[in-house]
């Protein structure tokens, strides 16, 4: 049976059991249930912190989980990204009191509060600064206030967080972050694995995409195709309508209205779109 973490609470927690369910696995519906088997697809879930996921898979205990890069880079594991999933996208960042940083080499000497310290001590020594590192759990962005540091280096979404603490970002992100599925470097079960990551693959596409079908004269075909190549190539069909063809292609959801805009000014008719419910490429 393949081990599989899921992370049981937090920012990834929802979304990873969302997108499982999709990619037609079982899921708890307790938040109680630590373990759950789902005999159908022969995998076990384990619900554990998403910052101990990384360790668990990394030490080969468990063969692939879902974290964020942050965390994942942070652990200092073995274990190794996947494949990219798409959600809880974020920027790890530099921020201090409003109008006191604006370059990173301001913090020399300084103190810099964090819960990614590992990321934090390696992303200073590559940049040849000499702060100091305060590793606390979480709501970093009141530590400024309370004196145990200068400035912080912590997750950005929105911006909204370290608005309302007074804070403003600075210098470039340290990096980005978003869900990975991760596995452990010489897991045993590739077969296994390669199939769990087909099935979120095809929950990103069936997400990303929609599938585009419209009707078109064939000497307008090339430049209407030009507009919706596909992943692969466009599906070519005849219609009962001498001198014209059908067309179906996979588009990308977002700009569905510009591409179709696009699409009637070649030529194209009867545009329809329709959504993916489930793919496997
Ligand atoms: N507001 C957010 N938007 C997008 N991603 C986020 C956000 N907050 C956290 N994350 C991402 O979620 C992961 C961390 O999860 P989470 O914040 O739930 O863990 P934690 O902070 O260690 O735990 P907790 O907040 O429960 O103490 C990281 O990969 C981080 O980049
Ligand atoms: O830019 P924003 O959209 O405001 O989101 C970023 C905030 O979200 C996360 O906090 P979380 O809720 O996980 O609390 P924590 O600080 O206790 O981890 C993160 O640590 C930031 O504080
Ligand atoms: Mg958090």
């Amino acid at each position: 049976m393949l081990r599989i973490a899921v992370p049981n609470k937090g920012a990834l927690s929802q979304a990873s059991q969302t997108m499982l369910i999709e990619a037609g696995y079982l899921q708890r519906r307790d938040t109680r249930e630590l373990v759950i088997a789902d005999e159908e697809n022969n995998v076990e879930f384990f619900y554990l912190r998403p910052r101990d996921i990384a360790v668990y898979v990394g030490s080969g205990i468990l063969d692939v989980g879902i974290t964020g890069r942050d965390l994942l880079l942070d652990s200092e594991g073995a274990a190794e990204e996947a494949l990219a999933l798409g959600f809880a996208k974020s920027t790890f960042r530099f921020a201090g009191p409003a109008g006191e940083f604006s370059d990173v080499r301001q913090l020399a000497g300084k103190r810099v509060a964090t819960s990614y310290d590992k990321l934090l001590r390696q992303h200073l020594a590559d940049a040849g600064i000499d702060a100091g590192v305060v590793r606390l759990d979480g709501a970093i962005e009141s530590s400024i206030r309370l004196g145990v540091a200068d400035a912080i280096a912590d997750v950005v979404e929105t911006g909204n967080t370290m608005r309302a603490a007074g804070l403003e970002v600075f210098g470039e992100p340290i990096m980005r972050s978003e869900a990975l599925l991760i596995r452990q470097q010489d897991v045993q079960d590739t077969d296994a694995v390669d199939i769990l990551s087909r099935r979120l693959q095809g929950v990103l596409v069936a997400r990303q995409y929609v599938m585009m079908d419209y009707d078109i004269r064939e000497d307008l075909l090339e430049a209407a195709t030009a507009v919706t190549p596909g992943l692969e190539a466009p599906t070519v069909s005849a219609l009962s309508r001498e001198g014209w063809v059908a067309v179906r292609a996979m588009v990308p959801k977002g700009g569905t209205n510009q591409t179709m805009d696009r699409l009637y000014e070649v030529g194209a008719r009867a545009i329809l779109v329709s959504p993916i419910a489930a793919a496997r490429l």
